[in-house]
């Protein structure tokens, strides 16, 4: 029986503090501690409250405590491309602000002007998403140079969170490429697109990959939690910890289903063509030196902001239940149009949005559940035969990872549109990869494919065939 290692797992909309150790050839995990993460309005920015998150991260440890449980290692992820600027005292500068702040309106089309958006492509491997940090950073560049002449050090946020536990200041690779400032060849900062944009590149750390030993917590972290850890970088990046926990790889497109829908395959090298380009695919770092050649699709962030339009009235499984007994209503709508991005109200949104395209207009929970299931599937299902065809491969079964697995509605909904097999689950696979990180830096877990083998006996998986495919058996 190995040790037992502390994932700390925050996601846009919650976060987890999940156990987990090797018993009898299996991973078992234990969640400690639940807690829920959303932006807030800071002056005249949409922020994540760090502090609130690292008082959340504390109380996880301590409940370790309470129940007897001292963790071997922790590691912290959560998403991607927001990070915070230090200044020479090591002080924040930055508030922590969030991706869906509009700070970044506008930025990409002018980084464009000064950097090439073919070079760009051809040199990171990176989607076009205007809230990348290459964005977010130059949208400081253009309003607050002095801001980032005082910055010494730049952490995204699970770096950050190491940092306040370690001390120590590092970049980890998984998440460092998500930000459109590393090279997809070199696996470091591109110093040429820094300059080009007039970024500071001193203030980038050393990128360390998944697997690094960090060090220990802080002393006075050792005395408050009454026990010592060892800091192990997981794959910092949720999705990459995600991707990690796909039980099969080889024949399988996997979707990391929560706020956001990642749709995408892992490859050994980058894919930069003028094809994935074109199509906005993203080469994510992996681990392993792997790559998460992924797209982004808005994904259950509108089904979370429409449970919020009704003041939480309904739960999740309610509203996918209302969802199925709106049979007879369809109506499709873009889902990765920009207006859905931070909506003030997401059914109103969507309501307008089927106005102006003369489509049923959805007046009940249940209605708007549907359009908005109904049509991630519709994008589900153009993202899916773009990554076939740009890979030149056909794949057979989907696999969809994430609290959005437990959405049987819309497993079900994939298979009919797709007719590939669905498999759901890890649920929580994020916490999975994260700490089956930690076990191979620990050398509980020796590879990759030994993890894999692992995760598939420990989680057992739902399977999803189409309703033609079931009539046929
Ligand atoms: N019982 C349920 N039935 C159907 N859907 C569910 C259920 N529980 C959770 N979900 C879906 O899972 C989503 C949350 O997924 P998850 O917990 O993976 O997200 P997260 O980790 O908080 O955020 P992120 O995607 O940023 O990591 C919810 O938005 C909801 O749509
Ligand atoms: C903002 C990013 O696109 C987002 O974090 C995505 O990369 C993700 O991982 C969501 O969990
Ligand atoms: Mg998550």
């Amino acid at each position: 029986m190995s040790k037992h290692c502390l994932a700390v797992d925050i996601g846009a909309s919650s976060g987890r503090v999940i156990a987990g150790r090797l018993e009898e050839g299996k991973l078992k995990i234990n969640e400690i501690y639940r807690f829920d993460n959303h932006i807030i309005q800071k002056g005249s920015h949409f922020c994540w409250d760090l502090e609130h998150l690292f008082q959340e991260i504390k109380k996880g440890i301590h409940a370790c405590q309470e129940i007897g449980i001292k963790p071997e290692s922790i590691g912290v992820d959560t998403w991607a491309v927001d990070f915070v600027l230090l200044d020479e005292e090591d002080q924040l500068l930055t508030e922590a602000v969030a991706y869906r702040d509009p700070r970044t309106d506008g930025m990409m089309e002018k980084a464009f002007q000064i950097i090439g958006k073919e070079q760009l492509y051809f040199d990171t491997g990176i989607q076009f998403q205007k809230f990348n940090t290459i964005y977010q950073l130059y949208a400081i560049q253009q309003t607050n140079p002095e801001l980032l002449r005082q910055a010494r050090t730049f952490l995204m946020i699970p770096d950050y969170f190491h940092y306040l536990l370690t001390g120590k200041k590092v970049n980890e690779y998984t998440n460092a490429t998500t930000t459109q400032l590393v090279n997809a060849f070199t696996r470091t900062w591109d110093k040429r697109i820094l300059r080009q944009l007039g970024i500071n590149e001193e203030m980038f750390q050393p990128i360390h990959p998944p697997k690094t030993l960090l060090g220990n917590l802080r002393k006075e972290l050792v005395k408050e939690f009454g026990f010592d850890m060892k800091v192990i970088l997981p794959a910092t990046h949720d999705t990459a910890s995600a991707v990690i926990a796909v039980p099969e790889s080889e024949n399988t497109i996997y979707i990391s289903s929560g706020t956001w829908s990642l749709i995408g395959v892992e490859n050994h090298d980058p894919i930069c063509t003028a094809d994935a380009l074109k199509c906005n695919f993203t080469n994510e770092g992996g681990i392993d030196y792997r790559f998460r050649f992924l797209k982004n699709i808005m994904g259950l962030w509108m089904i979370q902001e429409v449970k919020r339009n009704y003041r939480d009235r309904y739960s999740f499984a309610q509203l996918v239940e209302m969802a199925r007994e709106e049979k007879e209503f369809t109506s499709i709508i873009h889902v990765d149009d920009g207006r859905f991005l931070k909506p003030d109200n997401m059914v109103e949104e969507i309501q307008k949005y089927c106005q102006e395209m003369n489509q049923p207009v959805p007046r009940t929970p249940g209605q708007v559940a549907k359009c908005i299931f109904d049509s991630l599937v519709v994008s589900y299902q153009k993202a899916i035969q773009e990554i076939e065809e740009i890979v030149g491969k056909k794949f057979s079964q989907i696999n969809v990872i994430g609290g959005g697995c437990q959405n049987e509605l819309l497993n079900q909904m994939i298979a009919d549109v797709t007719g590939k097999e669905v498999y759901a689950g890890p649920v929580e696979a994020t916490a999975i990869g994260n700490i089956v990180v930690q076990l191979m830096a620990l050398g509980d877990i020796q590879t990759l494919d030994q993890a894999r083998t692992i995760i598939k006996r420990s989680f057992p998986l739902r399977r999803f065939v189409s309703k033609k495919e079931r009539g046929r058996v």
